[in-house]
């Protein structure tokens, strides 16, 4: 079953290609849309609601042609833009109502949606204060509340996390998440940071210079590249554990690395083991590992495997090539050749609201 289906895709502005060919098969549940800013996300948002024409290639949005269904579309489908599109001086119910008013529902029941969305997303008794004294996090919520309201089959979000803190941002995905659990509505989010995608979505699609690079389970995308993280402690024998066990692994023929591959340097802690699964020789390295340390007389501190960030897989050259099973290879690019997409933004720069106010 697919809910978004695309071929050979292309959107061109005078100077830009926004989407060069792309071809997507998306599937019920909660799909994460990746790329870094101008990768053509909400350009390829806009022409599955019907709001923009495609150049060439067609799309289906469950089931239905862009291209001559985009009303139909829009009442199956709930949309969550990135700017700030609300309105200061009302409140949060007054504007859902409208919005629900606006999708057809009766007086009473857009009412009753409104208070049911709201309260789901978390908005209580400040849904009767003006929107414009929200703080960021309020606001992404009653853009998600419009967006659900209507009671739609699948929702776009586009960067629903965009100008929130941490924690904001951990909320926000677990209402993201829930949104599929709870009510059975598919999820099209899109987002310039690959690590909070693969704790919220079943599948990411990752693009960049509106080209496909990869599109796969999220578990395809980390399982390939699973190591054990392992911590010692020194003795008197070996006053440096971490570099014993190290010696002692590598010349067992084990691959090992003191610091995380291609993790942040904030991350890495020197005094941690990284052996990189079914690269010692055919053993099993967990009992390769037990039974270094116990050769050495170190104590074992931890020993855990360690699932690499979505972000390494596409920063580390040497795997963002390899093809795993549903794996896409890239169409022709505008971008060059290189496989790895730019590193996402240190912070998520809100770009249509005010910095959160919590
Ligand atoms: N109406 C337009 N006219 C000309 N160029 C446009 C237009 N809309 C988008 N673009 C260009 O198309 C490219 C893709 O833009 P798009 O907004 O889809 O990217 P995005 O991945 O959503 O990034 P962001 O998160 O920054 O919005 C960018 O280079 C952008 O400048």
């Amino acid at each position: 079953m697919t809910v978004i289906l695309t071929e050979s895709l292309s959107k061109r502005f005078p100077r830009v290609t926004a989407l060069d060919r792309l071809t997507v098969d998306i599937a019920p549940g909660v799909t994460g849309l990746v790329g870094a800013n101008g990768a053509g996300k909400s350009t390829l948002i806009k022409i599955l609601l019907g709001l923009a024409p495609a150049t060439e290639g067609t799309a289906h949005v469950l089931g239905m042609d862009v291209t001559t269904h985009g009303a139909a579309i829009r009442e199956r489908v709930g949309y969550m833009p990135e700017h700030d599109c609300l309105p200061p001086d009302v409140s949060a119910t007054e504007f859902v109502v409208h919005m629900a008013r606006m999708s057809g529902l009766p007086p009473t029941a857009a009412r009753e949606r409104t208070a049911d969305t709201l309260r789901h997303v978390g908005l209580y008794e400040e849904r009767y204060r003006p929107i414009g004294g929200y703080s960021t996090g309020m606001k992404q919520r009653v853009k998600l509340a419009q967006a659900l309201v209507h009671d739609p089959e699948l929702v776009f979000l586009d960067e629903p996390t965009n100008g929130l803190d941490p924690v904001g941002r951990d909320d926000m995905l677990g209402l993201i998440r829930r949104v599929h659990t709870d009510f059975g509505i598919s999820v099209l989010v899109t987002s310039h940071l690959l690590g909070e995608l693969e704790r919220t979505c079943d599948h990411v699609v990752v693009i960049d210079g509106g080209t496909l690079l990869r599109s796969s389970a999220t578990g395809e995308f980390t399982r390939a590249t699973t190591s054990l993280v392992v911590e010692v402690t020194d003795t008197d024998e070996h006053p440096d554990g971490t570099a014993a066990l190290h010696t002692a692994l590598a010349a067992a023929g084990a691959t090992v690395t003191r610091d995380a591959p291609g993790a942040a340097p904030a991350t890495s802690a020197g005094h941690l083991l990284h052996i990189e699964a079914g690269a010692s020789g055919g053993a099993d390295p967990h009992d390769l590992v037990r039974d270094t340390v116990a050769a050495l007389g170190l104590g074992l501190v931890r020993m855990e495997p360690r699932r690499h960030h979505l972000a390494e897989v596409f920063h580390t050259p040497a795997t963002a090539t390899e093809s795993g099973p549903g794996t896409e290879p890239p169409t022709g690019t505008a971008a060059g050749p290189g496989p790895a997409i730019p590193a996402p933004a240190p912070h998520p720069t809100p770009k249509g609201g005010a910095p959160d106010a919590r």
